[in-house]
């Protein structure tokens, strides 16, 4: 078992940039493959440029390339694969031979070796470390402070209030991973830690594509900007743990995390420390908490946003989660995780939404070795790419696609099932497929599930007339410029307005 990082990362930062990988039978030397079609490089990025959703450009490539699609970008061989068997066999079969894409190479200097981006045994070890606590009791055992931490945040909203609902959203989960995973009331912090992640997602949103590591190196304003918030929240990171390392362990995520950074230290597994006094132990437990931290809040305020959207402009399909969540949710404040069970459309509606708009737009990987995939030999080196968004609104595969259709989830015994819809397996993956699939899923649901329910109860957010969301293809989609709302309670405003229908009706 690994019991430090790998040692690469006390070398000098690379910035990012991947290795050269070359087919391993022919080292040195260029080799000629055949490649399937596929557009221009710089219509791709004339696509993602201009388009009005960016991601909706990968739904063009898969409807004239519905398989593979080939193209070069930035002096990269990128491989757009737009079927559901193909990233099936890419990520499950052929996970071994893969590692993390661009998007994840370059966000290493914010999360340095954590679970999100590092590799090998180190990774696996670490997922082994960190997946206990995401995981069944667990979640029990943080549901009523998911439901607590939903009620505090809405304590302050009132009637015809405006607020920024994505702002909301991510106080509100930065707070919950805060007390659930590191044991720390992040309470006070969590706007500023919010107000952070959103400017590193807006600076990494510009440099992204290959091409644009020139942008990290010139001096511009938008870098300083991206360097300040990095360093932001680093110091914020690094005093958490220092404060709860002089607090007596927990059964929290960073007591563990710290238990094993101790252990790592003194088995000589931490090497010596640098410069600044940082041992790699220490290290690991700061890559581990950021990762946890930026993973495990922005996509489910994400998915929480866009669904609060959808149900201001579909009133059927607010009316009928409210049937739902009236029945169920008597007393918000003793509603627990086996409560979850009997929320199958509060679930439906956070899986239509990440149908829609999920907060995962893109996977990326790049071959370690030479693929077979689809009868191509895909060179090691290169990249894959398949977009959440274009599988998610294929209409090969999901009947009106572009359609927020909640019930499509619930089969005819009245249960939530991911399967009920009928797409292929991977036609819908907002958590990715294979060996990286989130570690932090069920934790999601159950967040995004409890959330939701707690504060629909009561409040209808309502987006003012003429304000257009659009979404942000950062490293999450997120709504661009946040989420303008007017809060409104059920009971005094305008949701009392929408009709009760029953699941048929939304088909
Ligand atoms: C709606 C909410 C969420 C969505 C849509 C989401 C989506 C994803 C996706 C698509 C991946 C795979 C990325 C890839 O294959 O390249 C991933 C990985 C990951 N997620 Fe989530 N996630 C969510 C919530 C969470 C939460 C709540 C946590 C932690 C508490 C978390 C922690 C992680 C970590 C650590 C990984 C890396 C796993 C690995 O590589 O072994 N996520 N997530």
């Amino acid at each position: 078992m690994a019991t430090s990082p790998p040692s690469d990362r006390t070398e000098p930062r690379e910035d990012g940039q991947p290795r050269r990988l070359r087919p391993a039978h022919l080292p040195g030397r260029p080799v000629r493959v055949a490649r399937p079609p596929g557009p221009p490089g710089a219509l791709l990025y004339a696509g993602l440029a201009l388009h009005r959703e960016p991601p909706a450009y990968f739904l063009r490539i898969a409807h004239r390339h519905p398989r593979l699609a080939h193209l070069r970008l930035g002096g990269e061989h990128v491989y757009v694969l737009s079927h559901p068997d193909l990233v099936h066999e890419l990520l499950v079969t052929r996970g071994r031979d893969l590692r993390k894409g661009r998007t994840l190479e370059r966000i290493r200097m914010l999360l340095g070796e954590g679970l999100l981006t590092s590799e090998g045994e180190w990774h696996r070890s670490q997922r082994r470390l960190v997946q206990p606590a995401l995981q069944g009791d667990r979640l029990r055992a943080y549901a009523p402070v998911m439901v607590r931490a939903a009620r505090d945040r809405a304590a302050g909203w009132r009637d015809g209030l405006q607020v920024d609902l994505a702002r909301e959203m991510s106080a509100l989960t930065v707070a919950v991973v805060g007390e659930t995973l590191f044991g720390t009331d992040l309470r006070g912090r969590s706007a500023e830690v919010a107000d952070a992640l959103g400017e590193l997602m807006d600076g990494f949103s510009r440099r992204m594509l290959p091409g644009a590591d020139l942008l990290l190196s010139v001096p511009t304003r938008g870098r300083a900007r991206l360097f300040a918030a990095v360093d932001r929240l680093d110091t914020l990171v690094r005093t958490m743990i220092a404060e709860r390392r002089d607090r007596p362990r927990g059964p929290d995520l960073l007591s563990t995390l710290l238990d094993a950074s101790a252990g790592a230290a003194g088995t000589g597994g931490g090497s010596d420390a640098g410069a600044d006094g940082e041992t790699d132990a220490d290290a690991a437990v700061r890559d581990e908490v950021m990762t946890l931290l930026l993973a495990g809040h922005e996509t489910t305020a994400s998915a929480l946003s866009w669904a609060w959207w959808l149900l201001d402009r579909n009133p059927e399909a607010a009316a009928w989660l409210h049937a739902e969540i009236d029945a169920v949710v008597t007393d918000p404040a003793r509603l627990t995780y086996a409560d979850l069970d009997r929320l199958p459309r509060t679930r439906a509606v956070l899986a239509e939404a990440m149908r829609l708009y999920p907060p995962s737009w893109i996977l990326g990987r790049r071959t370690l070795v030479d693929v077979e995939l689809d009868g191509w030999t895909l060179p090691a080196g290169s990249l894959c790419v398949t977009s959440q968004y274009a599988l998610h609104r294929d209409p090969r595969f999901w009947a009106a696609p572009d359609a927020f259709a909640p019930a499509r989830w619930i089969g005819s015994d009245g249960a939530f099932g991911e399967g009920v819809p009928g797409q292929p397996r991977a036609a819908y993956l907002p958590f990715g497929l294979g060996a990286r699939i989130c570690v932090g899923l069920g934790f999601a649901w159950t967040e995004g599930v409890l959330v939701l329910a707690t504060l629909a109860r009561r409040w209808a957010p309502q987006v003012p007339p003429g304000h257009r969301v659009r979404p942000q293809a950062a490293v999450t989609l997120r709504p661009s410029g946040g989420m303008p709302v007017v809060l409104r309670e059920r009971s005094s405003g305008p949701g009392r307005r929408h009709r009760e229908q029953g699941p048929d009706s939304l088909r």
